[in-house]
């Protein structure tokens, strides 16, 4: 395996947690168990504590001061965005918000409904159930969740075929909290029942500055604001990616200078981790070069580029494409995947004369593993 085999995507993982990248790998937006560990002791603990998403955090301290002042539990929550820009803190905070105590599962975790049910009839008045990758629940469980989000009781089957039956069971009211990086996949009837939905999106720089501020005073770093300012601004608007920028940069700093995080030893560290000013790393930009200098820009198809770089296919459209399509450098089209004329820029080549073969594209294909891209492969 190449140490740019970033392995499956969440969503392809099987049952179970996802589990540990092993790669080495600066700017992947996913965590592995290891570093979920290290993330804890840096969520934020209230919503006060919690930077920017500014939409979201307003209208969920209403959703909450609301239940608050009615004594009863909020509405259930759905908190959707890609990885990494803050649903689990959210998750957790409206706990500590609410005062209540956070059960935590994910829909790979429920493998039958019982175990839900279970989980369910043991919530006390009040408590908050996360479940995490919402979309992956099984069928029959989630059947049995709509029930509980809309009456809070369960339906408990005893005995088997003909002759079983189903008791209906209260539960104690409770907060569903569901959180997914792929909305698109959850079903109407399941999102639905959700009182409150929140659309997470990416952090501007100023935003993930203060990310990045706020992590090193509880890491005890030292930072200049030239030195946080650039190690936002190649986190991909991601803070999971600023955090973890950081702690490199801190190493880096420790071992290289005197500890302290400057302009320069930021820039020093980024370049040794082979992260560049926009947050691309090796493979990204293997990708957009082989795309700009062995197809003259394109249109190329997905698994001819993947071949050209020595990369499964899915890799490419799933790993490197959705920040290269997001940052502008590329573009799907029916045709094939395009470099876009600031591609061209960002390597140091002349963009050709007659501009670049963008001509049909519709640029944000959503990469959703359909496939739909790879249907104009070659
Ligand atoms: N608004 C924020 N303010 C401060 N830190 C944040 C914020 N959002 C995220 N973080 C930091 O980024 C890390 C990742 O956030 P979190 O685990 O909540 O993301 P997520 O959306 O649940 O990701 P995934 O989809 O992979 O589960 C956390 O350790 C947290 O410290
Ligand atoms: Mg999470």
């Amino acid at each position: 395996m190449s140490s740019f085999d970033r392995g499956l995507s969440a969503a392809d993982a099987g049952p179970g947690r996802y589990t540990a990248p092993d790669w080495d790998d600066a700017v992947d937006p996913r965590a592995g168990d290891e570093e979920r560990v290290v993330e804890s002791a840096l969520r934020p603990n209230s919503l006060a504590d919690f930077i920017g998403q500014p939409k979201v955090a307003r209208q969920l301290d209403l959703v909450l001061e609301g239940a608050k002042r009615r004594g009863r539990p909020p509405d259930h929550v759905l908190l959707s965005g890609p990885p990494g820009l803050g649903k689990t803190s959210l998750a957790l905070i409206i706990g500590s918000e609410l005062g209540t105590a956070v059960k935590i599962t994910s829909g790979p975790a429920i493998e039958r409904s019982g175990d839900l049910a279970a989980m369910l009839s043991n919530l006390s008045p009040g408590d908050v159930l996360f479940i995490d990758e919402i979309h992956r629940i099984a069928r029959p469980a989630e059947e049995l969740l709509y029930m509980a989000m809309e009456d809070f009781r369960v339906d408990v089957v005893v005995g088997k075929g003909p002759g079983a039956t189903a008791i209906p069971l209260e539960i104690n009211p409770f907060t569903l909290v569901g959180a997914t990086t792929r909305a698109g996949l959850l079903t109407g009837p399941l999102r639905d029942r959700f009182g409150f939905v929140g659309q997470m999106e990416f952090y501007d720089t100023t935003d993930l500055q203060k990310v990045i501020a706020r992590s090193a005073d509880l890491l005890g770093v030292e930072l200049t604001a030239d030195g946080s300012a650039e190690i936002a601004g190649r986190s991909r608007g991601t803070p999971r990616i600023a955090n973890r920028l950081l702690r490199r940069v801190r190493d880096f700093a420790e071992v290289k200078a005197d500890g302290r995080v400057t302009l320069e030893v930021a820039r020093a560290a980024l370049a040794l981790y082979d992260v560049d000013d926009l947050g691309l790393d090796r493979l990204d930009r293997s990708v957009l070069d082989a795309l700009v200098t062995k197809f003259g820009g394109g249109p190329v198809g997905v698994a001819t580029l993947a071949v050209a770089v020595g990369e499964e296919p899915h890799t490419v459209e799933e790993v490197c494409e959705p920040f290269l399509v997001r940052a502008g450098l590329l573009a799907r089209t029916p045709r094939g995947r395009v470099a876009t004329e600031a591609a061209f820029r960002h390597l140091g080549h002349a963009v050709p004369r007659g501009g670049v073969p963008l001509s049909g594209g519709t640029g944000d294909r959503p990469s959703d593993g359909s496939g739909t891209s790879t249907l104009f492969d070659a």
